[in-house]
């Protein structure tokens, strides 16, 4: 069978691919990734490229590629990423439509990020709030709120002290029952039984305020993420570490877990909503014990989250100077209602 994209090192074929369409260069992103071999010592050799493949193939770190059949719409991207490439035919556009929707405007990183979602390689799921009253004690505290988040979305919600940030993250885990309204996470209605067999696809990182002494490691933490799968030790430890160093806290893996800082704390505790590959991320005041130094880890974790992965994110907070960096939506909850 003849294969629709080979990539070479050297002299050595080390991948091949005969699906269609991008998907040949996303499997090799996920090669490259897994093996961890620089793309910029490749050679890419693809059948049919068109815009899209070659903000693709910038956004992989590609510098060298050979297309049989090129779109010239694909040539301006090459150039401007000085990227090397060569081609048997040319053709002013070929036939996807795909490529219409790649705009001129549009950053590689953004045009990577659209092509995630169109080609389903997104890991974030739709959150559907409706109508939804919570009440504490007799005290009521949401009122009515409705939110709608497509897939791999973002939101920041923000808001003064006591408004029921925190309230809203609970009840979107399940833990605090509404007196009204209805929570959906994909096709899943949170509180449901289907719900309690899948609570893994959310992750919560949280202030931790309460002070316990149940002796635990931060890997043992991390691994909490994965109890729910049958994994073999070796690829345990493999995903508790992947895990952590992502979010820099490999080094603390031995160390009790209630011994750590704040910040570290955090750090462990999105470690393990990464090792869960959760589908929904939820942030409570994540900058909350992080000095500057990790307030910047933060920030370029969670934009390589958001273009990578992609799951649903949903960070409450009340530190505006830090929101403003983090160029997401937003929305205030004020008087138990988003606005
Ligand atoms: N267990 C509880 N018992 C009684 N009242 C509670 C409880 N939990 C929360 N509340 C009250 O509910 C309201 C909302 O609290 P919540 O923690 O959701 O606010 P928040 O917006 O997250 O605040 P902050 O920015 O200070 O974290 C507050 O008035 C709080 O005192």
């Amino acid at each position: 069978m003849e294969h629709s994209l080979i990539v070479t090192h050297g002299e050595e074929i080390i991948f091949t691919s005969n699906e269609h369409w991008l998907h040949p260069l996303f499997e090799l992103e996920d090669f490259l990734k897994e093996k961890n071999i620089p793309s910029s010592e490749l050679l890419v050799n693809d059948k049919i490229a068109g815009k899209a493949a070659a903000c693709l193939m910038v956004r992989l770190g590609v510098t060298r590629c050979h297309v049989e059949l090129l779109s010239e719409r694909a040539i301006p991207v090459f150039k401007a990423h000085e990227v090397d490439f060569s081609y048997d035919s040319l053709v002013e556009q070929i036939q996807c439509r795909t490529e219409d929707l790649i705009t001129d405007s549009m950053s590689i990183d953004d045009a990577y990020l659209f092509l995630r979602k169109r080609a389903g390689r997104v890991q974030g799921l739709p959150v559907k709030i409706e109508n939804l009253t919570v009440d504490i004690g007799r005290k009521n505290i949401l009122e009515n709120l409705s939110l709608e988040l497509g897939r791999g979305e973002q939101l920041v919600i923000h808001g003064a002290n006591g408004t029921g940030k925190t309230t809203l993250l609970r009840t979107l885990l399940g833990f605090l029952q509404p007196v009204q309204g209805t929570i959906r996470v994909g096709d899943i209605m949170v509180g449901s039984n289907e719900w309690r067999h899948n609570r893994s696809m959310i992750g919560y990182v949280h202030q931790e305020n309460v002070k316990n002494t149940f002796p635990i490691s931060a890997e043992e933490v991390v691994a909490i993420g994965l109890s729910e799968r049958k994994l073999s030790s070796k690829e345990l430890n493999y995903r508790v570490e992947l895990a952590m160093r992502r979010t820099g806290c490999f080094h603390l893996a031995k160390q009790s877990y209630h011994r750590l800082s704040g910040g570290e704390k955090q750090r462990v505790s999105l470690a393990r909503c990464l090792s869960q590959n959760a589908r929904v991320l939820l942030f409570d005041e994540p900058t909350s014990f992080l000095d500057s130094g990790g307030k910047e880890d933060l920030l370029q974790l969670l934009s390589e989250l958001s273009s990578t992965e992609a799951p649903t994110m949903i960070l409450v907070s009340h530190e505006t100077a830090w929101l403003d960096q983090l160029n997401w939506p937003r929305k205030e909850l004020k008087g138990g209602q988003l606005c």
